[in-house]
C-alpha cells in the first residue's frame, strides 16, 4: 500500500498526447480491469488507505465493500474538475452506489468526499484509523466468507449482470467514444493545464 493514496485515478500521462491506437489500448485494458473487479465471484473488499479520486474511486466502487482511512483524504468522480466526463459505466457504478439523486450532483461538481461524507453518502461503508485500514477490512472479509458462496455468487451476479452485459456489449463505442473524445485539441489543452497545476502544487 502507498501511504496517502489508494490511486491517483487513471495516469493522464496515457492520454495526454499520444497516438489514437494507444488511447484505444489504454482504455481497452480500462475496461478489462473494471469488468474482471466488478464482475469477480470472490469478495472484494478496498481497503482505503487515501486519496482516491477519479478511476481510483471507480476501481473502490468495483468491489463488494469499502473501508476508507480517515483523515484529509478525498474520494469521487473528479472527471469535470479536469475538462473530461465520466463515461456511462463509470456513471452506472456510481449510480448503484450512491442513488441517482447524488450521482447527479456529484458528477456534473466534480466532488471530493471527505471520508465522513463519503460515508455518509454510502460511497464507503465504513471510515477506520489509517494503520486500522487493512484490519477493518480483514473483519469484514470474515463476515462476507461466511455466506454459502454458491449463493452470494448468484445473488452478485444478479445484481451486477446488467451492467456487466451493458458494457461488454459496447465495448468498441466505448473505446471509440474515449478516444475521439480525450483526442480533441480543446480536451488536451485542459489535460496539459492539469497536469501542470498538479506539478505546481508539488512544487
Ligand atoms: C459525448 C461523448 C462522451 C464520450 C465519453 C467517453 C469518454 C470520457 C472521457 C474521459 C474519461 C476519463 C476518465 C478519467 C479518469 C481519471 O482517473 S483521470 C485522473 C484523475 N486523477 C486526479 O485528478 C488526481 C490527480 N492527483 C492528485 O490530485 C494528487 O496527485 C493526489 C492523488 C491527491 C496526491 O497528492 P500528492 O501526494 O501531493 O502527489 P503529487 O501531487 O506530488 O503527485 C505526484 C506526481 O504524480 C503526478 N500525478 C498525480 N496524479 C496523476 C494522474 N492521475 N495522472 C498523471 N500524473 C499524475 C503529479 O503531477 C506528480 O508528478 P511529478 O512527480 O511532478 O512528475
Amino acid at each position: 500500500m502507498v501511504p496517502n493514496i489508494f490511486s491517483a485515478g487513471l495516469d493522464i500521462t496515457e492520454f495526454y498526447q499520444k497516438k489514437p491506437e494507444e488511447t484505444d489500448a489504454f482504455w481497452r485494458t480500462l475496461q478489462d480491469v473494471f469488468l474482471r473487479l466488478y464482475g469477480s465471484k470472490l469478495v472484494t473488499i478496498a481497503a482505503i488507505s487515501g486519496h482516491s479520486p477519479a478511476g481510483g474511486c471507480l476501481l473502490a466502487m468495483a468491489c463488494d465493500y469499502r473501508v476508507m482511512a480517515t483523515g484529509k483524504y478525498t474520494i469521487g468522480l473528479n472527471e469535470t474538475l479536469l475538462g473530461i466526463i465520466a463515461p456511462f459505466w463509470f456513471i452506472e457504478t456510481m449510480k448503484n452506489t450512491i442513488g441517482h439523486r447524488e450521482t447527479e450532483k456529484s458528477l456534473q461538481l466534480g466532488k471530493l468526499y471527505s471520508p465522513e461524507q463519503a460515508e455518509n453518502i454510502g460511497l464507503v461503508d465504513q471510515i477506520c484509523p489509517p494503520d486500522d485500514v487493512l484490519g477493518c477490512a480483514r473483519k469484514e472479509m470474515v463476515k462476507w466468507l461466511k455466506i454459502p458462496d454458491h449463493a452470494r455468487i448468484l445473488t452478485k451476479q444478479l445484481m451486477r449482470n446488467e451492467l456487466i452485459n451493458n458494457l461488454s456489449s459496447k465495448r468498441k463505442e466505448d473505446i471509440y467514444n474515449f478516444t475521439s473524445f480525450v483526442q480533441k485539441d480543446s480536451i488536451q489543452r485542459s489535460l496539459g493545464l492539469y497536469l501542470e497545476s498538479l506539478k505546481k502544487k508539488k512544487s
